[in-house]
């Protein structure tokens, strides 16, 4: 069984944005599966979805089984013992997520506190080798967010997420604030964690380039649906559905000092959700688009053995459009 299981997720906001629209996706433990797309595909939705974060009124449908356990359909006060110890969310920018007025060591232990049943000693003690196994002094503990750096406070973030031992993290554009050099330690300091603890990942992000680079598998969402997905490198090098490959061509190729110099942009928007083109919802951006693809949606279908794309093309070409 996999450790997260989602299928056929679909969420609808209130006022009708249909921000998610039909994805299944499989995390194993162990595992790192890169979400990308462009800004408004859906990507934070999809995340904050699988652990119920999502403002009410928001119409949820399809199934989340962390474990085999449907998380859409669990009990309020089981949602909340999952939020820490089934899975864990870091999001971008720790300076809004850290309360400014609590020291960073009494934020890291209120959940051990809380949903562990440690005592206040205990408490203090995990907390002081969880900052310890991201990469900070024990003795951090008792600065305030504003004594750290951007780095620092997402180091201290990744440690409040592992503090109830979680089996999944998903990590949500982890790295976006913070400048390359701090951007790539966190990556790894990431996959060092998951790697040690055969945890999964979800990470999340707008750049292929740096989830191939992280992840085991990338799946490339557009408007709310999974477009294309497979093992992370070959989808990245070489993307079946035109919006992966126009992903993938809009950022710089590591090693590839051509394309360094001219990454090509990827013209117009992703639609507003609450009106999805008709057919393949990519068509009136595609370069590769026929009269039938205004009409006809597709299905995510095999396009080579391991991956899937969501094309008309696929099937047509084993190398795609
Ligand atoms: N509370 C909300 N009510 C209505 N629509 C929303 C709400 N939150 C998000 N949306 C819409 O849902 C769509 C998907 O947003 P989402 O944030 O999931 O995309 P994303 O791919 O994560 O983008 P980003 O990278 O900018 O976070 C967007 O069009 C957004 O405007």
């Amino acid at each position: 069984m996999s450790l997260l299981d989602v299928r056929d997720l679909t969420v609808t906001y209130p006022g009708g944005a249909a921000a998610v629209r039909g994805v299944d996706l499989t995390v194993a433990a162990g595992q790192k599966l890169g979400i990308a797309g462009e800004s408004g595909c859906g990507k934070s939705t999809l995340a904050l979805a699988l652990l119920r974060l999502l403002p009410a009124g928001t119409r949820i449908g399809g199934q989340v089984l962390l474990d085999g356990e449907d998380v859409l359909t669990m009990k309020w006060g089981r949602v909340r013992a999952v939020r820490w110890a089934g899975a864990s969310i870091v999001f971008q920018g720790a300076m809004h997520s850290l309360n400014a007025v609590h020291r960073v060591g009494d934020q890291i232990a209120e959940p051990i506190l809380l949903h562990r049943k440690a005592t206040p000693a205990g408490a203090r003690k995990r907390t002081g080798e969880l900052l310890e196994q991201v990469g900070l002094p024990a003795a951090r503990a008792s600065a305030y967010p504003h004594e750290l750096s951007g780095g620092q406070r997402q180091r201290v973030m990744i440690a409040m997420a592992l503090a109830c031992d979680p089996r999944l993290i998903v990590a949500d554009e982890p790295t976006t604030a913070l400048d390359v050099m701090i951007q790539a330690q966190i990556l790894r300091l990431i996959e060092q964690l998951v790697a040690e603890q055969e945890l999964g990942l979800i990470a999340i992000s707008h750049d292929l380039a740096v989830l191939a680079d992280t992840c085991d598998r990338l799946a490339v969402m557009y408007a709310g649906r999974v477009v294309e997905e497979g093992p992370a490198r070959q989808v990245y090098e070489d993307a079946r559905h035109p919006y992966g490959k126009a992903l993938s061509e809009a950022f710089p190729r590591i090693g590839d000092p051509a394309s360094r110099f001219a990454p090509r942009g990827l013209p117009g928007d992703p639609p507003d959700p609450s009106a999805v083109p008709s057919g393949c919802a990519f068509h009136p951006r595609c370069p590769v688009a026929l009269d039938s693809c205004a009409v006809d949606d597709q299905e995510l279908r095999t396009a080579d053995e391991d991956r899937r794309a969501a094309c008309v093309h696929v099937s047509a070409t084993r190398s795609g459009p």
